[in-house]
């Protein structure tokens, strides 16, 4: 039977040896921007498999058109853009790469909270205009995070490696609002869990790593801004749908809250003239949370190990719907 899957970004070399390994062709798509859904659905009829990496809409829709696809694989830990439900019923195995990126994602927004803390990026930008304002007392002031409290929403793989780096380095105190308990959490770092409005009230820094879901879309509106500390430092590197966007610009500008880091947007990519990017104690990346070498050749083989296991039958290495009824 003949096996190809079609990888809609250019991936690390090591997946591409993984498929020829097991005889499996591929087509890469090497061009610098994303295609549409509209533009793949009739390419995908010659391929059997899909990797995805980026923001396709793997919704009922595009599945129902792409029926005889194996496995839609993830290249990706979320995957708020794939219709669970949907590839479930189509009988189309969805795969995706957790673990293997969650300490550089830490690492991320580690960085994003001491730049927003400190104004960094603010002023790099100063610098490149040639404005050195240094040695002046009261100018150029951030907030220190040693004994802080860091209040995690969606206390989970990513979420307690931020954990363990913000409490190994400024002994901040860890509180958590959660589903259901982190044991492993309230055991090796003192977690302890509050609810979602306590953890607002109580927390110096808030940072949300939860899944993009019904439940946890625009989480972050006024009414949420504005039960968080006038000094809080709000850390976004989930999705940018957990935050309304202009309510969370509102409440940076009448400070509601002091500063934000963010890796997500809402929209990604953002406009050039959002205020966001002229903010003082605002950092903002473009959603780069993985983007170490090490790390995105992790997730890329695994993104082709699970196309790999899906034709030959067996079970996946990472399943958000498994393959389990063609084995
Ligand atoms: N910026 C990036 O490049 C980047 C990289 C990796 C992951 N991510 C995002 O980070 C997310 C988290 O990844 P992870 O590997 O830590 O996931 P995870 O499943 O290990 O952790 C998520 C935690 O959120 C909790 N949760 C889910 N819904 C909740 C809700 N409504 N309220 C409170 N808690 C809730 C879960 O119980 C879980 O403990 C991913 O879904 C993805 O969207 C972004
Ligand atoms: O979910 C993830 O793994 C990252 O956001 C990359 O899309």
């Amino acid at each position: 039977m003949r096996k190809s899957v079609y990888i809609t970004r250019t991936v690390p070399e090591i997946a591409l040896q993984h498929l020829k390994d097991n005889g499996i062709e591929y087509t890469v798509w090497t061009e610098r921007r994303h295609q549409s859904e509209e533009e793949l659905i009739p390419i995908l009829k010659d391929y059997d498999a899909i990797i995805v990496s980026g923001p396709l809409k793997v919704n009922r829709a595009f599945l129902e058109a792409c029926s005889h696809l194996r496995i839609v694989s993830m290249m990706s830990v979320g995957y708020d853009n794939v219709d669970v439900a949907a590839a479930k019923e189509l009988g189309i195995a969805v795969g995706n790469t957790p673990g293997v990126l969650s300490g550089a994602t830490a690492d991320t927004a580690f960085l994003l909270l001491l730049a927003a803390s400190r104004k960094a990026f603010h002023m790099h930008k100063e610098i490149i205009r040639g404005n050195w304002n240094f040695w002046d007392p009261t100018a150029n002031l951030g907030l220190e995070l040693k004994g802080k409290t860091l209040g995690i929403v969606g206390l989970g793989r990513i979420g307690f490696e931020l954990a363990q780096r913000c409490i190994g380095a400024y002994g901040m105190k860890l509180i958590y609002h959660n589903r259901g308990t982190n044991e492993e959490a309230e055991r090796e770092l003192g977690a302890v869990r509050v609810s979602f409005d306590e953890l607002l009230q109580q927390s110096d820094v808030v940072s949300v790593h939860t899944a993009l879901t019904p439940e946890t879309k625009e989480l972050f509106n006024k009414e949420a801004f504005s039960k968080m500390k006038p000094n809080a430092i709000f850390v976004n590197t989930a999705r940018g749908g957990i935050h309304n966007e202009a309510d969370l610009i509102a409440a940076l500008e009448n400070g509601t809250i002091w500063g934000a880091g963010l890796d997500v947007t809402n929209p990604e990519p953002m406009a050039a003239d959002n205020p966001l990017l002229n903010m003082h104690n605002v950092a903002v990346l473009p959603h780069i949370g993985s983007a170490t070498i090490d790390t995105r050749n992790a997730m890329a083989a695994i993104a082709a190990k699970n196309v790999i296991r899906t034709f030959e039958g067996k079970a996946l290495e990472h399943a958000v719907v498994e393959n389990i009824h063609r084995l």
